[in-house]
């Protein structure tokens, strides 16, 4: 199956284990791929066949500002579970980088398939 991609979403989170986390924002860049047919949409032309990667973006902004987090962990498989229940998506791979959290790195993360991938 072929695929439909977001790279380097970049949202601002409350966000980590540590009291002084819940009191800032830190970024979190998002990775997206998921598991898609583009055929239908390529013969059609029609959005309502194509796995709409604006709409998808705008649900993960709006979940990860909707609430505090604690693991980066948790992030990740609320946003699976969003794309297989409001997008019907089969199958994803999910990556959640916080490129403040170690300074000596470049960034830090975390990366899940959940679905057929
Ligand atoms: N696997 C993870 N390890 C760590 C996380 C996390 O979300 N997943 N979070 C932290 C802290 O919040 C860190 O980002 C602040 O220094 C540590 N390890």
């Amino acid at each position: 199956m072929d695929t439909v991609s977001v790279k380097g979403l970049k949202v601002d989170a409350t966000i980590g284990i540590f009291d002084w986390e819940q009191e800032i924002f830190q970024p979190l860049y998002i990775d997206l791929e998921m598991r898609w047919d583009n055929a239908k949409a390529a013969e059609s032309g029609d959005i309502h066949d194509a796995l709409d990667y604006a709409a998808v973006s705008s649900f993960v902004v709006e979940l990860i500002e909707s609430r505090p987090w604690g693991l980066i962990e948790e992030v990740a498989e609320q946003i699976a579970a969003g794309l297989f229940s409001q997008f019907q998506v089969p199958g994803a791979r999910v990556t959640v980088n916080k490129p403040t959290a170690v300074p000596a790195a470049n960034s830090v993360g975390v990366s899940i398939v959940r679905g057929e991938f």
